[in-house]
């Protein structure tokens, strides 16, 4: 199976990596690609240049040989749309499963994304518990839980797209724009980096002003 877990990584935080670890053991992964976006289509821009962003992912999953980084999002012209990025994978694996990783956050706005409905169709979409943010879908994605929703892993492996799982591993509170205020105001943010990123972060002067 092909797992992917898109973001803006502004920066890769240890919720990123917790949430990744639990999806390598819990989807029996033999191996997870993290990818960064351009220019997302949701959201302000990455406040740093996408060197530092590539830089800080590759020191944090250095660790861990079945993590590496799809850089196919960082390489296109285009917006980062989800749908162009799987629509790509599809043709170059059509026959393999894809899952696509996210937090809670992002499922709950996932009615939102462009072309959400052809996304669910291309790939599995794979939730993972983020603290502070509860399970809220709305009527459309009620609709597609009631066929798509799966309650065991190995059902991911059988079939190439169209399913949606909720993983069970201990959420970890995170999130890269508070990392980014805390960063500013001086302080420790030892609790939520790799210690490798916070290295970087520092020797770089990111996210200072
Ligand atoms: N602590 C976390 N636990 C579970 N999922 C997370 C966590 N942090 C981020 N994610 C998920 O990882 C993906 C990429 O997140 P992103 O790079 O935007 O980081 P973020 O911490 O959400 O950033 P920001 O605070 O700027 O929104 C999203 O699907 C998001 O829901
Ligand atoms: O394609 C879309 O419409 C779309 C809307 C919102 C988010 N995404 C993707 O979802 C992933 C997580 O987004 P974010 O903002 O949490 O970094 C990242 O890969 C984004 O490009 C994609």
């Amino acid at each position: 199976m092909i797992a992917l877990f898109g973001g803006t990584f502004d920066p890769i935080h240890l919720g990123h990596i917790n949430m990744a670890k639990q999806c390598l053991k819990e989807l029996s992964l033999t191996s997870l690609s993290f990818m960064p976006n351009a220019t997302p289509v949701h959201k302000k821009g990455p406040s740093i240049a996408t060197e530092h962003r590539l830089a800080m992912l590759q020191l944090a999953t250095n660790e861990e040989s079945r993590f590496n980084i799809d850089t196919r999002e960082i390489t296109r012209t285009e917006p980062s749309y989800t749908v162009l990025t799987l629509q790509e994978l599809r043709a170059e694996h059509p026959n393999t499963p894809i899952a696509f990783l996210m937090g809670m956050d992002s499922f709950n706005s996932l009615s939102s994304w462009y072309q959400w409905q052809t996304i669910t169709q291309l790939c599995h979409i794979v939730v993972y518990a983020r603290p502070g943010d509860k399970f809220a879908p709305c009527l459309q994605l009620t609709h597609y839980l009631a066929h798509a929703k799966v309650t065991h892993p190995d059902t991911l492996h059988q079939v190439q797209a169209g399913k949606c799982y909720f993983m069970t591993g201990e959420p970890f509170s995170a999130a890269s724009s508070e990392i980014r205020t805390v960063i500013k105001s001086g302080q420790s943010v030892e609790p939520w980096l790799p210690e490798s990123v916070i290295t970087y972060i520092n020797k770089n002067k990111l996210y200072a002003q």
